[in-house]
């Protein structure tokens, strides 16, 4: 019988403001992973998620992580998992939801027409602000399931594990070992039937999807020394062999113009494509014009929509990130810098291991960097990195995530595979032996870790409403 959803759905619309109000209070706190000087901010963030959900009388422990590795002077913030009910309901089923409370770096210099930790809302509803897509807006919509279950006097219909990290956004660092260890029995995670994670978007703008799918990602790191210390151009500029010059030219031999990487054998380990997948790609509601509207131009590799989610979902790709030590600011300082850092990423696909990745991306820089005969020093190592992740869509998990979809959104969804990645998907699925669901919150407007970033206030209020409607779903769904 389908759950009766509709106290719950008004409880949830008559609450909108104070939803929007809670992820105000959310995106002014800075909790950026990546930045040493706002690890204080993280943890504030994790607390005030923690004090949310124990307000509301969920059972929530802050786990310490340990610290930082290659940081050691940093302790990592806490892994915040809780329990609703506090007391476990028997007979019922149990699911484990993830998210992140931390946030990408910002600043209102790098572009933003807002302030990035000012939740700012404009006359179309959208809300503006750091994290509030990616990832405290879907975040906080389990605290709000919770809360419009209270209010409206709605049996809450599963018992719901939370896990809640603030490090994602730096490679999801000593969270693997804490996932496999509380999935073991007698631990916190132990009695997980299926997960769900809200951290990803859907294709377009109007089409809701769910996501079996994410690429890994591999991040390393070009340290290319040589001068004792930064240098005047003029003083010594063509008498010493310049440590940015030696980088720029092994950088620009990675990848090319269409995004075709340029280390020998990667593309070997890539798993073929079949006719059966090729099938799939021409069905799925997205356009071109969807590319360019988040993308904010035209400036896409291909024409064609296939080749272009063949692109993001099952293709690596090699993306230049920046340069640690490089001149960046505004004007012309005439510096040469004495080390110089360039930072890049792989996102891996079926079937690339990591630690061939890795041999590959090793040997092909240290051979680039040998062709340049340079006296300078070059050190290349690895961040970080996280394995991609393809599961089945044929189990009860996304047959209930698809039901509450029809329901909220009146449409069905698409199927889905994401270029990007959630490094613990995998964690999960592994340490719980159990079904893994993407189901996404926001739209493919959204601009995630880039400047302007923003949730629909639709696509959260309605989103909040699509986690609840699952948990109902979830919880009546015969075994498949
Ligand atoms: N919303 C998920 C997300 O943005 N994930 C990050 C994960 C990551 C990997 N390395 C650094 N961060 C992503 O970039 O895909
Ligand atoms: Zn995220
Ligand atoms: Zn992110």
């Amino acid at each position: 019988m389908a759950p009766n959803l509709d106290s719950f759905f008004q409880t949830v619309d008559s609450n909108a403001d104070a939803f929007i109000e809670r992820l105000r209070q959310a995106v002014a706190i800075p909790s950026i992973s990546a930045d040493e000087a706002r690890r204080q901010d993280v943890v504030k963030m994790g607390m005030f998620l923690k004090a949310q959900l124990e307000t509301l009388g969920a059972k929530m422990e802050a786990r310490p992580l340990g610290k930082q590795p290659g940081k050691e002077h940093l302790e990592l913030p806490p892994a915040v998992i809780g329990r609703y009910p506090a007391k476990k309901q028997e007979g019922k089923r149990t699911i484990l939801v993830y998210g992140h409370y931390d946030v990408q770096p910002a600043e209102k210099s790098d572009g933003w027409n807002t302030e990035p930790f000012e939740l700012s809302v404009d006359d179309k509803g959208r809300m503006y602000g750091r994290g509030s897509t990616d990832d405290k807006g879907p975040v906080l919509g389990w605290v709000n399931v919770i809360e419009s279950h209270q209010k409206a006097g709605v049996d809450f219909p599963v018992n719901l594990l939370m896990c809640f990290e603030g490090m994602e956004e730096y490679g999801s660092e000593g969270l693997d070992d804490f996932i496999v260890a509380e999935c073991k029995p007698g631990k916190f995670f132990e009695d997980a039937d299926a997960v769900c994670i809200s951290d990803n978007y859907w294709l377009g703008t109007e089409k809701p999807c769910l996501t079996y799918g994410l690429r890994g990602c591999s991040y390393y790191s070009i340290e290319i020394s040589g001068p004792g210390q930064d240098l005047h151009s003029g003083v010594f500029g063509g008498t010493a062999q310049e440590p940015m010059t030696d980088l720029t030219r092994v950088m620009g031999s990675l990848v090319d113009t269409n995004g075709k990487i340029q280390i020998p054998g990667l593309y070997e380990l890539v798993a073929p494509l079949t006719k059966e997948e090729q099938s799939l790609y021409s069905n799925i509601a997205f356009t071109m014009d969807n590319l360019y509207e988040s993308l904010g131009s035209k400036t896409g590799i291909f024409d064609k929509k296939e080749e272009t989610l063949m692109g993001r979902w099952r293709y690596p790709s090699l993306s230049l990130h920046g340069i640690e030590g490089a001149f960046s600011q505004p004007g012309a300082k005439t510096v040469i810098p004495a080390k110089v850092t360039g930072k890049f990423s792989i996102r891996t696909v079926p079937d690339m291991e990591p630690h061939e990745v890795d041999s590959l991306v090793f040997s092909y820089v240290k051979d680039q960097f040998a062709k340049l005969s340079s006296k300078n020093k070059l050190n290349v190592f690895l961040q970080h990195s996280g394995k991609w992740w393809v599961a089945s869509p044929n189990h009860w998990n996304f047959t209930a995530a698809a039901k509450a979809v029809e329901k909220v959104w009146k449409i069905k969804p698409d199927l889905t595979r994401e270029g990007g990645s959630i490094p613990v998907t995998l964690t999960f699925e592994q340490a719980t032996g159990k079904n893994v669901l993407l189901l996404p919150m926001g739209s493919s407007t959204d601009a995630a870790h880039s400047i302007n970033e923003k949730l629909d206030r639709k696509n959260y209020i309605e989103g909040i409403k699509l986690l609840g409607a699952y948990l109902h779903y979830v919880a009546e769904e015969p075994t498949s």
